[in-house]
C-alpha cells in the first residue's frame, strides 16, 4: 500500500478540534508533521499548526494541489461553503475524507462533483477527540465508487489514530455518531460527576481525579480483557446490602440506562436532521456551481 512517511500528503479543510486530534495523531505515525497541509480560514488559529512542524494557509491556494487526501473537517454548517471554495484544486486522484456529523455522502458527491458526476473517492468518517493520544474511534462508510485503495488509505488514516469500524451507510454513521462520536463528553460528563461527588465527600481535587480517572480506566480495561458481560461484572462489584447496591439503587430511580439511550437517541436524531437540512439542497447547489470552481 503506498501509504508510506514520504508518499502521503494531507490537506486538513478547517484546521479546528477535530482536525487538531486528528492531525497530532497521524504525525509522525502515518506521515511526517511538514506533510501535513491546514486550510484554516481563521488566522488566529494558525501559531499551533506552524509550531507542530505542519503548513497552514488562510485561503485556498495551490498548497492543496495534488495532495493524495483532503479531510473536511469544518462544522456540518460551514461545510457547503468549504467545499464551493476549495474545489477547484481537487484533482481525479484525490481521495475526499468528511468527518462532518450529519452531512451525507450523497449531498456532498453532489457538492464535490458535478449534477451528472457527482464525486466518487469519497469515504464519510465519524472519528473521535481521543485520535489525540492514538485511541480514537472511527466509524466509516463508503460511497459505491471509492475504489478497493481509497479504501485501504481511509483505513490507514483512521486506523493509525485508533480502532476502525466499517458501517453500511449513513444512518449507520448516525448511530456511530451518537456512540463514538459524541462519547467522549458523556465520559468526562460522567468522570466530573465522579470528581464533583468525590470532593462533595471530603477527598481532595487531586485525589478525586486520580482515583476518578483510574477508576475509568481500570474498569474499561477490565471489560475489554474479560470474555464476561459488563452486567456480570458489576454484579462482581455488588454486594447484597452493600455501598455499591446502596448507589446502583439511586442510579436505577433516575432511570440512568433510559437517560443514556434518550440522550442518545437525540444525538442521532440531531445527526438526521443535519442531514434534512443540507441534503434538499445538495442537487441545486451542485447545479448552481456545475463545473465552474472545477479547474
Ligand atoms: N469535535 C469532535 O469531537 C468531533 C467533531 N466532528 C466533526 O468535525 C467537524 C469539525 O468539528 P470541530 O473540529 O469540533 O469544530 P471547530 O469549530 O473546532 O473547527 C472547525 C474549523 O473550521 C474553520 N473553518 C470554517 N470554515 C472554513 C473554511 N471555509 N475553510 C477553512 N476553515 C474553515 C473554523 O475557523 C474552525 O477553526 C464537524 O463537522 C464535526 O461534526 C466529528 C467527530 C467528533
Ligand atoms: O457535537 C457534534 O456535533 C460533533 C459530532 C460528534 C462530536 N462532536
Amino acid at each position: 500500500m503506498a501509504t508510506t512517511q514520504h508518499t502521503l500528503s494531507i490537506a486538513f479543510i478547517g484546521g479546528g478540534n477535530m482536525a487538531a486530534a486528528l492531525a497530532a495523531g497521524l504525525a509522525g505515525r502515518l506521515c511526517p508533521a511538514s506533510a501535513i497541509h491546514v486550510l484554516e480560514i481563521n488566522e488566529s488559529a494558525h501559531d499551533p499548526w506552524l509550531a507542530k512542524g505542519m503548513t497552514v494557509s488562510a485561503r485556498p491556494d495551490d498548497a492543496l494541489a495534488g495532495r493524495k487526501v483532503w479531510v473536511y473537517a469544518v462544522k456540518p454548517q460551514q461545510l457547503q461553503e468549504a467545499v464551493a471554495a476549495t474545489r477547484a484544486w481537487l484533482d481525479d486522484d484525490t481521495l475526499v475524507l468528511s468527518v462532518a456529523a450529519g452531512i451525507r455522502s450523497d449531498t456532498l458527491a453532489a457538492w464535490l462533483g458535478t449534477p451528472d458526476a457527482p464525486w466518487q473517492r469519497l469515504v464519510r468518517c465519524m472519528p473521535n477527540t481521543p485520535a489525540l493520544v492514538g485511541a480514537g474511534a472511527t466509524g466509516l462508510a463508503a460511497l459505491p465508487g471509492a475504489t478497493a485503495q481509497d479504501r485501504d488509505l481511509a483505513q490507514s488514516i483512521l486506523g493509525s489514530v485508533g480502532l476502525t469500524v466499517w458501517v453500511a451507510d449513513d444512518a449507520a454513521l448516525d448511530a456511530v455518531t451518537a456512540l463514538s462520536g459524541s462519547g467522549p463528553a458523556y465520559v468526562f460528563l460522567f468522570l466530573e460527576s465522579l470528581i464533583q461527588g468525590a470532593q462533595a465527600l471530603g477527598l481532595d481535587a487531586r485525589q478525586a481525579r486520580q482515583l476518578a480517572l483510574a477508576t475509568l480506566d481500570g474498569a474499561t480495561q477490565l471489560a475489554a480483557e474479560s470474555t464476561e458481560s459488563p452486567a456480570v461484572l458489576r454484579e462482581r462489584v455488588t454486594s447484597k446490602g452493600g455501598t455499591t447496591a446502596a448507589a446502583l439503587a439511586v442510579f436505577a430511580q433516575a432511570q440512568l440506562p433510559q437517560t443514556v439511550a434518550h440522550a442518545m437517541a437525540a444525538a442521532a436524531q440531531r445527526g438526521r436532521e443535519l442531514g434534512d437540512e443540507f441534503g434538499g439542497a445538495a442537487g441545486s447547489a451542485a447545479k448552481e456551481g456545475s463545473q465552474a470552481g472545477r479547474k
